[in-house]
């Protein structure tokens, strides 16, 4: 298993290389080699990003040729059995010895053993590990330092290295997640990765960059990523389940009538419709959020850190809610394709295990929602002091004066409709905190008090962004487009609209002046127009141009042989090898004979 694993990542990796690609294809093609991840993934992922942002020129003239031409793999070892979420928590050390300028590498107790990294189990020889920076007896918190773990001829482990694979799974079983600890492991001071602090040979610790956090830049570089690839999944699963559903023929609502393709029952659009426009809206919100990204990056090169604050509060946001609903809506698509969704080879297994996992890595999804908060309340705050409001938050001026949006139930009108949530829930949650302080609460208890209320703000402001860039962004794209595409991805814009607006009754009841009739409306308008999208329904997965190699589908193959192939795959499973398993001879005709 692990072997063909090996083989298949390779083959995609040296076939990428020949090509003369770049990883981000990696990503792509990887999918027509693994239902879920390649083990290489993480050192084309994060190894290789990290060097890029954490290690000076010298470094990387060192480092990053061997880790383009293969010549060492590597992973990302941040989180340990004991820490995930708290990096200033993290247990291993390297403490520098100015005798020998190295660093002493220890875990020193079981929680402290680097637990998770893709890779590291069986495949990877060298990783980045965070470690808690000890010089002149000072402690500098994480800091990342480049560390070979295995003999690159050999892969033996080097001595004072133990190093294994965590075992099966939810899903990403072929990523060989590993785990690692240190005894008394020495590394030159080079290994430091000194892009933003550096130790000089006699010891002494000198911060470089001006932002405390950049160290945690690979992170929101993967965040950005994965709002991507969230979209890229989802529209792999809602091509599969459309497809079934167009074949699938199930029950007789007429009498004398024939079995009518599921697709056209109104609650399997319901449920497949908004995974189509999901996919589309997540993944011009990721385009939008990559500019940003870039501009940030641009921005800091010229010394301005300015921005970076707003930015990682739009890539926690958007990566914890892409990834929430990306796992929710790839289990709607399994639950569209009925007892044949459940089956691995219609792919929609390995997808769900693939996107909930992804809610998870790369930072908590309650936890990076709460980090968007923490820039909401204080943007908040600078608004009260007359500060300016960065440009995701403009909206809170119109809140400035309490007084109640007017609902307007156009697109644009219920846009506006999720800025007055976002702005409402905002002030929600700052009220809720200053009255827990004015009843005698320290800020941090006042904070933890409202902390259900601050994530459910966080969200808000989110949808209120993709809401937004996803209607601004269509319109900007299709201006040049047909009048019949235009027409259809409205349709899917306005779509998204409706239902979240649907989803979220309660809050524009409660911050605009929604009405009851105004519901009603809104149901009958997103009705109507499941009804309209159904025509196209099949063309706009077929749209999203998945080759059958990847899309790895007996449920979802271009050509609508869904039986055929549901039968190949079973008669491919080992169990049908023989027509009598030997556990008949072993174990029941004992038992039925009364033998065992
Ligand atoms: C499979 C994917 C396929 C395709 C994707 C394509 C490409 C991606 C490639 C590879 C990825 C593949 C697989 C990934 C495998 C998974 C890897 C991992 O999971 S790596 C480990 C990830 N771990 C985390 O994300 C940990 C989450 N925890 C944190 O981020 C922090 O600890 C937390 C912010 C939660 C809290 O830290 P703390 O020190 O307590 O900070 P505090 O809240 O006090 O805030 C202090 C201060 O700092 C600011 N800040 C915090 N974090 C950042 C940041 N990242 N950037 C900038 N600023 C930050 C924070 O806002 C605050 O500022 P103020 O004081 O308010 O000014
Ligand atoms: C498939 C997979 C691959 C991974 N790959 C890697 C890898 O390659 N490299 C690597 O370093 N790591 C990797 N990880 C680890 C991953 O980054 C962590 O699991 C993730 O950051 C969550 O941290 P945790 O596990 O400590 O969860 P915890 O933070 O312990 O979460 C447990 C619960 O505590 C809650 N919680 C925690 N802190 C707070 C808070 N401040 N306020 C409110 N609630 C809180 C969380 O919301 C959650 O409900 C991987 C994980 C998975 C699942």
């Amino acid at each position: 298993m692990y072997g063909q694993i090996v083989r298949d990542g390779l083959v995609n990796v040296t076939g990428i290389e020949d090509l003369g690609l770049t990883s981000p294809v990696l990503q792509r093609t990887s999918d027509a080699f693994f239902k879920e991840i390649s083990p290489f993934l993480l050192h084309f992922g994060m190894f290789v990003p990290t060097i890029i942002g954490q290690c000076t020129p010298e470094q990387q003239a060192k480092w990053l040729p061997l880790a383009m031409d293969l010549k060492i793999i590597g992973t990302y070892a941040q989180t340990e059995l004991g820490h995930g979420t708290f990096i200033r928590g993290l247990e291993t050390t390297a403490t520098y010895d100015a005798s020998t300028e190295q660093f002493i590498l220890k875990t020193p107790k079981l929680s402290s053993y680097k637990w998770w990294a893709g890779g590291l189990g069986k495949t990877a020889n060298h990783c980045i590990v965070l470690a808690q920076l000890y010089t002149k007896g000072v402690c500098h918190g994480p800091h990342p330092f480049i560390v070979q773990i295995r003999d690159t001829e050999t892969h033996m482990p080097l001595p004072g290295i133990k190093v294994g694979e965590i075992g099966p799974k939810l899903g990403f079983n072929t990523a060989d997640n590993g785990f690692l600890g240190f005894e008394d492991f020495r590394i030159p001071r080079e290994n430091l990765m000194m892009k933003n602090a550096q130790v000089t040979k006699d010891g002494t610790y000198v911060k470089v960059a001006r932002h405390g956090k950049l160290t945690y830049g690979t992170m929101v570089f993967v965040r950005v990523m994965l709002v991507s690839d969230m979209a890229y999944c989802l529209a792999k699963a809602v091509t599969i389940a459309v497809r079934y559903s167009a074949v699938r023929r199930q029950s007789q609502p007429k009498p004398d009538q024939p079995e009518p393709q599921v697709l056209d029952y109104l609650t399997q659009q319901h449920k497949l419709f908004i995974c189509i426009s999901t996919a589309h809206a997540m993944k011009l919100t990721s385009t939008w959020l990559w500019n940003t990204f870039t501009g940030v990056l641009a921005d800091m090169r010229d010394g301005n850190t300015d921005t970076l604050p707003e930015l990682h509060a739009l890539s926690s946001c958007l990566k914890a809610i892409s990834t929430s609903d990306t796992s929710a809506l790839i289990e709607q698509c399994r639950f569209a394709c009925g007892g044949h969704g459940y089956m691995y080879s219609s792919n929609l297994p390995a997808l769900y295990s693939f996107a909930t996992a992804t809610r998870t890595y790369e930072g908590d999804y309650t936890v990076l929602l709460l980090q968007t908060a923490r820039f909401l309340v204080k943007s908040w705050e600078q608004m009260d002091e007359g500060k300016p409001l960065t440009p995701t938050l403009a909206y809170l001026e119109q809140s400035r004066n309490g007084s109640q949006v007017s609902w307007d139930d156009s697109p644009e009108g219920i846009v506006r409709g999720f800025d007055a949530v976002a702005a409402g829930r905002i002030g929600a949650c700052v009220k809720s905190i200053r009255k827990h302080i004015n009843n005698g609460m320290d800020y941090e208890d006042a904070w933890q008090m409202t902390t259900v209320q601050l994530v459910g703000a966080a969200e808000a402001h989110c949808r209120a962004v993709i809401c937004r860039v996803y209607r601004d962004e269509t319109a900007r794209l299709t201006a040049g487009c047909s009048p019949g595409v235009k027409a259809v991805l409205d349709q899917l814009s306005t779509l998204y609209l409706l239902y979240w607006a649907l989803e979220r009754t309660g809050d524009l009841l409660r911050f605009s002046s929604l009405s009851e009739r105004d519901i009603e409306n809104l149901q009958a308008r997103y009705e109507a127009l499941l009804l309209k999208i159904r025509p196209n329904a099949v063309g706009l997965v077929d749209a999203f141009d998945f080759r059958d190699e990847v899309l790895m589908s007996t449920l979802g193959s271009y050509d609508g042989r869904v039986y055929e192939r549901l039968m190949e795959e079973a008669l491919k499973t080992p169990l049908n090898r023989e027509p009598v398993s030997d556990s008949f001879h072993k174990y029941i005709k004992p038992m039925m004979q009364g033998k065992l």
